[in-house]
């Protein structure tokens, strides 16, 4: 709803819809009936729009997308029309986030005013749309073209001071200033003031001789940035026609572009995305606790142990979540490397202005170096970040156990371990647990919380509570070897070793991984992280080439299936970019390299063992590497390690920047059809049998399909829970 009211002549109508003042359906209707009542009072000189509570509307309400109720009228464009043509002055006072449709309706208005901590923009890109209430025509008309083409196809959120040098933003109001009263004397002001030039459709866009060069280069900058997304090319394609022709032409290529957008799979995944990033956080463990009624402990002070790569990460994102940060390193060299990584780092976000003098000073204060445990004592909370091994782990748990206060929770940034084995060498297992961190901590956006199976609600709701406060997508999930992501990759990596044995190189198998959309191919990623890690992840579990007794089948581990190709990469020193070759090679730049000498080997390979090379699909290839991954996903959640299919989807898209347009795995089979998924499953197990266990169908994804063909997404559990809880369900 929105309400109304006339204050010396203006008439102010404030958006009333919590939380986010979206422009749902009731709010749109109660809009318009307003403005045609401010319009035709004769006492009414001016019209200010706002919002009332924490913001101006943030734009359409995204859950009306794909109902029928968004098509029904009056629709945002509507609103912006008759702003926009309002004989009357109209200003839009902006507090909080003017976005999307939200800024189009402000776009309408003849004026804009803003709080100074205000933040504008359109982002629609982001949930696969654009732009749909003339703002891809409006904003270059203000901002320019090559401005307009950054914003909407890039879907930023910008300070009101940046709108305001751009001349979207008429005045900035400061800090402690009541926007209600300012906007109110402005429009008293602007009363008499021709609007001819302040109704944006009637202006041309400033730099439109240059369309063609801004094109091309916007077009290149999206094409690297979101690879296969369709959004952006729509948009700026939508925006060139801003230059080229009329407003009205250019709002009809809009709407076109629009309809071609909404009806896209990348629409609904990404709208689906933007949902699945919120409802992560309302965690819940069947029948035990959930997010609504577990406390957090309150964590001030945390410790690190080890201070290695992760180390150092999940240090800055603990001094960055505001808490005093104790980091353990024994090694002196090892610490002060790491110690200056750390202060270097802050002083880089000081430099770029991410935090100001005074936070870049707190952060250096709350950083405290310790080279023994008892350096831990007073911490509320450990984060270890130790080398991957399960012995040196539960000795540095024994150590904890001994220094640290009762109360303390104790986490591992184990990426595979078990948790209840490192709970079981301290005396309180309901205070510990896993916050898998993914590499490069400080910037990757997944933590992966692990709760043990004596985890109290207490210990669950702080490290979820941590993660929110570090700003991360946090998502809950069971304890098993790998969790829910390194459990079910596992199978993407090994597939893309066995498609190499089979006939494949590995830029192939990469571009077919690009093709889809990934910013990088499974070997390019191999290369970028180093062939080491993986390699000392299989040696200590006594799965590498040289552990192997004299007689063990190069390709066996047991009675499965196993590649050894990526051991003896390692073993001929090519650990990856670092040693400037891996499966690819590096000359003078990052760029990948096809190496003979890769291909020799794997040649090599094929022909000591009789293999007989063959031209493989990239169908195929996408097939072999997603869909194991999937199977996997399903018996994540027949487990119960995972609760939802968007928990392993936002797993997917934050800590292994699975593209967001595809939705994450999970989504991504739905879009496909779990039939289709399930048929390619059921041919391929045939295929490679009992030595392959990765492509024995999953029994959930196979009850779905027998059941309900292609559920929706968001009753795939209930179907299935509801089935499996009945006596002698078999499942
Ligand atoms: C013919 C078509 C014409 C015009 C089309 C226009 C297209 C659009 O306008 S599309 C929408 C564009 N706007 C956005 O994408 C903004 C979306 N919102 C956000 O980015 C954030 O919510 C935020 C505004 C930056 C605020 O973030 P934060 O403070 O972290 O709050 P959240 O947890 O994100 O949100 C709280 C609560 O509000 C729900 N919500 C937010 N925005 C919308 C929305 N536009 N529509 C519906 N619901 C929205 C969000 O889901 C949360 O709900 P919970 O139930 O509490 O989880």
């Amino acid at each position: 709803m929105a309400k109304y009211s006339v204050e010396n002549e203006v008439a102010v109508i404030a958006v009333d819809n919590p939380p986010m003042n979206a422009l749902s359906h009731h709010v749109r209707k109660s809009l318009l009936k307003y403005l045609k009542e401010a319009e035709s009072d004769e006492k009414v000189t001016s019209i200010v729009l706002c919002g009332d509570g924490r913001t101006f509307p943030v734009g359409a309400d995204i859950k009306e997308f794909h109902k029928s109720v968004s098509k029904l009228g009056p629709t945002i464009l509507d609103i912006v029309d008759a702003l926009e043509k309002s004989k009357k002055p109209t200003i839009a006072a902006i507090h909080g986030n003017a976005l999307g449709g939200g800024l189009e309706i402000a776009l309408g208005c003849h004026y804009r005013i803003a709080m100074t901590n205000s933040k504008v923009g359109l982002p629609e890109v982001k949930l696969g749309i654009l732009p749909g209430a003339g703002g891809t025509q409006r904003l270059p008309r203000v901002i320019g073209l090559d401005n307009a083409m950054q914003w909407i196809a890039y879907g930023g959120h910008h300070s009101a001071g940046i709108g305001a040098s751009l001349g979207l933003i008429d005045r900035v109001v400061p800090q402690g200033g009541n926007i209600r009263e300012h906007a109110i004397l402005f429009a008293k002001a602007a009363v008499g003031k021709s609007l001819g030039q302040r109704r944006l459709s009637n202006i041309s866009v400033p730099d439109a001789a240059k369309v063609e060069s801004l094109m091309a280069k916007h077009l290149k900058e999206v094409s690297k940035k979101s690879r296969g997304a369709l959004a952006p090319i729509v948009c700026l394609q939508v925006i060139k026609s801003s230059a080229l022709l009329s407003y009205q032409e250019g709002l009809e290529s809009e709407r076109q572009g629009m309809f071609t957008l909404l009806a896209s799979s990348q629409s609904r995944a990404q709208i689906y995305s933007f949902f699945a990033e919120r409802q992560v956080s309302k965690w819940s463990v069947p029948g035990v606790t959930n997010y609504q009624n577990a406390v957090p402990m309150k964590v001030k002070a945390v410790g690190v142990v080890g201070l290695g790569t992760m180390g150092r990460g999940i240090a800055i994102c603990c001094l960055r979540a505001g808490k005093i940060t104790y980091v353990l390193e024994m090694n002196t060299k090892a610490q002060t490397a790491g110690v200056k990584y750390i202060r270097g780092y802050i002083e880089t976000m000081r430099k770029r202005k991410q935090i100001n003098d005074q936070q870049s000073s707190m952060m250096n204060n709350a950083l405290i170096p310790v080279d023994n445990y008892n350096g831990l004592k007073n911490v509320d909370l450990v984060i270890e970040a130790v080398f991957e091994s399960m012995k040196i782990k539960k000795e540095i748990f024994k150590k904890l156990e001994k220094v640290c206060k009762p109360s303390a929770i104790l986490a591992s940034n184990t990426s595979t371990l078990n948790i209840d084995e490192m709970a079981s060498v301290t005396k309180r297992p309901q205070k510990v647990a896993g916050m898998h961190f993914f590499a490069p901590a400080h910037i990757m956006m997944l933590l992966e919380n692990i709760r043990g199976e004596k985890s109290s609600p207490e210990t669950i709701a702080t490290i979820m509570d941590l993660g929110k406060q570090m700003r991360k997508t946090t998502v809950l999930v069971g304890n098993c070897h790998g969790f829910v992501g390194n459990r079910m990759f596992a199978y993407y990596t090994a597939e893309s070793s066995f498609l190499l044995e089979e006939g494949a190189y590995p830029k192939q198998v990469d571009d077919v991984l690009l093709d889809y959309g990934f910013a990088m191919g499974r070997f390019q990623v191999g290369d970028l992280s180093g062939t080491d890690i993986g390699y000392k992840i299989r040696r200590e579990r006594g799965l590498t080439h040289k552990q192997q007794p004299a007689g063990t089948p190069e390709r066996k581990r047991g009675d499965r299936r196993y590649s050894p190709l990526d051991d003896f990469l390692y073993e001929k020193g090519r650990y990856g970019l670092k040693a400037r070759k891996g499966w690819y090679k590096y000359e003078g730049s990052r760029t990948p390299i096809p190496d003979p000498e890769v291909r020799k080997m794997i040649d090599d390979f094929r022909k000591r063992h009789n293999i007989n090379p063959r031209h493989i699909s990239p169908e195929e290839t996408l097939q072999r590497m997603i869909f194991p991954l999937v199977n996997e996903g399903f018996n994540v959640l027949d487990e119960g390690i995972a609760a939802n299919p968007w928990d392993i989807d936002m797993i997917f898209q934050h800590g292994y920047a699975w593209p967001r347009h595809t939705g994450g795995p999970m989504y991504y089979a739905y879009t496909i059809g779990l039939p289709q998924v399930l048929k390619v499953i059921e041919e391929r197990w045939k295929l490679a049998g009992a030595s392959e266990p990765h492509w024995k169908p999953s029994k959930m994804l196979t009850w779905l399909v027998e059941h309900h063909g292609n559920p929706d997404i968001n009753d795939w559990i209930k179907l299935y829970k509801e089935r499996k809880s009945q006596p002698n369900s078999n499942l």
